[in-house]
């Protein structure tokens, strides 16, 4: 494998795609039923908060997929020489709602990509600012972090958590089961075997079991958070995926009131925190 250092991947950076799309009701139906959630899927009605991730997808032939099941290295996003792929974090500002029906332009473009030294290893983080344009007006940014790792080592232990806060306005509780992760896999169009494939999980990527999609577990503290404010429209949403959440893991879906906004997290049942992301409306 080649030393990767700051400079390894510097020439990507600035580098754009862009992409239009009509956005079909099909995988807002899907998610409404998936998480049970009492949203518009008609022509005209506002596509929910957090549901850019369910267009755009890159639909690439079987034959252009990597062994992760994303679509292989290189081309917009740079070759990262690190094997295992995650979601790390998402800063989110919101113009306004998308609408079932229209034509959107996406405008994607490499960020940064920077090189750290983490507890677990190596790290390289990509940040991907993603704007959609309708209509001339602006509707949504959102700078994504993807995050590689290192192959597991053998004698791997996971680094010690981070406790999550303990001044919870609401606590809901969520089994993610491998059925919802198929079905958010599936009205994404993500094919990461990591939410699906249980012995690849465990055994390439060193894993206990299949893991929960960052933006599920984002999307499941929204609904949370819309369920137990009155809060309906954000400003920003940001967060950042601390610990993997794996199927079947009971989690606690929180938050408090902070500032012109609201601090919330996800919690495994041992009080460390999984997930966290603050909002402002
Ligand atoms: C990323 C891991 C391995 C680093 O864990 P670590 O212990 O090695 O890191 P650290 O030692 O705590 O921190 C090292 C540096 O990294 C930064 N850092 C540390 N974490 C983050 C983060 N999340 N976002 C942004 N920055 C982060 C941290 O701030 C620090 O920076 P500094 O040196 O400048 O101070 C650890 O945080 C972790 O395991 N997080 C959970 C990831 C996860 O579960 N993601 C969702 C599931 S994967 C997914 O959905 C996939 C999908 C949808 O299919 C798809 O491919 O797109």
């Amino acid at each position: 494998m080649t030393e990767i250092d700051e400079t390894t991947y510097r020439e990507w950076i600035d580098r754009t795609e862009v992409a239009r799309e009509r956005l079909d009701a099909w995988p807002v139906r899907g998610l409404k039923a998936a998480l049970e959630e009492d949203v518009g899927t008609g022509e005209g009605d506002e596509v929910p908060a957090l549901g850019q991730w369910l267009y755009f997808v890159p639909a690439v032939p079987r034959s252009r997929m990597g062994e992760d099941g994303h679509p292989q290295r290189g081309g917009f996003l740079p070759p990262v020489s690190l094997p295992r792929r995650m979601w790390a974090a998402s800063d989110i500002s919101f113009g306004r709602p998308m609408r079932i029906g229209e034509e959107v332009e996406k405008t994607a473009r490499i960020a940064d990509v920077l090189v750290k030294a983490g507890k677990t290893g190596l790290l390289v983080f990509l940040k991907i600012e993603n704007t959609y344009r309708s209509g001339g007006e602006h509707v949504l940014t959102e700078v994504q972090t993807i995050v590689y790792r290192d192959d597991p080592r053998p004698d791997e232990v996971p680094p010690p958590p981070k406790r999550a806060p303990e001044n919870a306005a609401w606590s809901e509780t969520v089994e993610p089961d491998t059925a919802l992760l198929f079905r958010y896999s599936a009205v994404t169009f993500n094919a990461h075997r990591i939410h699906y494939d249980a012995p690849y999980a465990r055994e390439v990527e060193g894993y206990p079991d299949v893991v929960v999609h960052g933006q599920l577990t984002a999307t499941l503290l929204f609904n949370a958070l819309r369920r137990n404010t009155s809060v309906r429209r954000l400003r920003t949403f940001g967060f950042r995926a601390m610990k993997p959440i794996f199927a079947g893991e009971r989690i606690f879906l929180e938050g408090v009131p902070s500032g012109d906004g609201y601090q919330l997290w996800a919690r495994d049942g041992d009080g460390n925190l999984c997930l966290s992301a603050s909002v402002e409306f």
